[in-house]
């Protein structure tokens, strides 16, 4: 099976579910956040702090194109898809499922998290911007799951109904 990749917007719950689908189908998950984190010995905030946006960006591409490309479940970062050469990685190896939430939900979950460092400077105007900007990119999946208002088991149930 080629790999399964969940995207969307920060907080739209892509490591969480990840997790849970990945016990589902019996499939390892790797995370690209975690796994820049684990190779820098550092956290995202830090990463942010001390290396800036761009080097993170230049690190998440590098990951993707690292990582396996079947029999894996990827769960990215919520800016992954910024970079074409990113979309078209996920696109051309694996499934894209789009986690969807609104954006009332979105910002409970994330405002308060210091190591979401483009979330927590931003108030709930700000966040909405950054979404509009993304949302296009977004789109460009195999099909979309929404996660708010429904619990993990749910959301998980419906991505392995809808994976071919
Ligand atoms: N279906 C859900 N219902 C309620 N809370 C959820 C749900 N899914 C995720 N959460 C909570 O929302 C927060 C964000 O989830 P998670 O870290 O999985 O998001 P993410 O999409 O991986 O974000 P990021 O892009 O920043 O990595 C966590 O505190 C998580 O427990
Ligand atoms: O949406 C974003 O730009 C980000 C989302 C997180 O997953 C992390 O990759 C980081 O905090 C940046
Ligand atoms: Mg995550």
């Amino acid at each position: 099976m080629k790999a399964i990749y969940l995207t969307g917007f920060m907080g739209a719950g892509k490591t969480t579910i990840g997790e849970e689908l990945a016990k589902q189908l019996q499939l390892p998950v790797i995370d690209t956040d975690q796994q820049i984190e684990r190779n820098l010995n550092k956290s995202i905030r830090e990463i942010f702090e001390q290396h800036g946006e761009q080097y993170f960006r230049n690190q998440e591409t590098r990951i993707l194109k690292e990582l396996p490309t079947t029999d894996t479940i990827i769960t990215t970062g919520g800016g992954i898809v910024i970079n074409s050469e990113n979309r078209d990685w996920m696109k051309n190896n694996g499934q894209v499922v789009l986690l969807n939430a609104d954006l009332d939900t979105i910002y409970e979950r994330v405002h308060k998290d210091p190591n979401r460092p483009i979330a927590s400077k931003k108030n709930k105007a700000e966040l909405i911007d950054l979404y509009q900007s993304r949302v296009e990119f977004y789109k460009d999946c195999t099909f979309i799951v929404e996660t708010a208002h429904k619990n993990i088991d749910e959301i998980v149930n419906e991505i392995s109904e809808r994976l071919k």
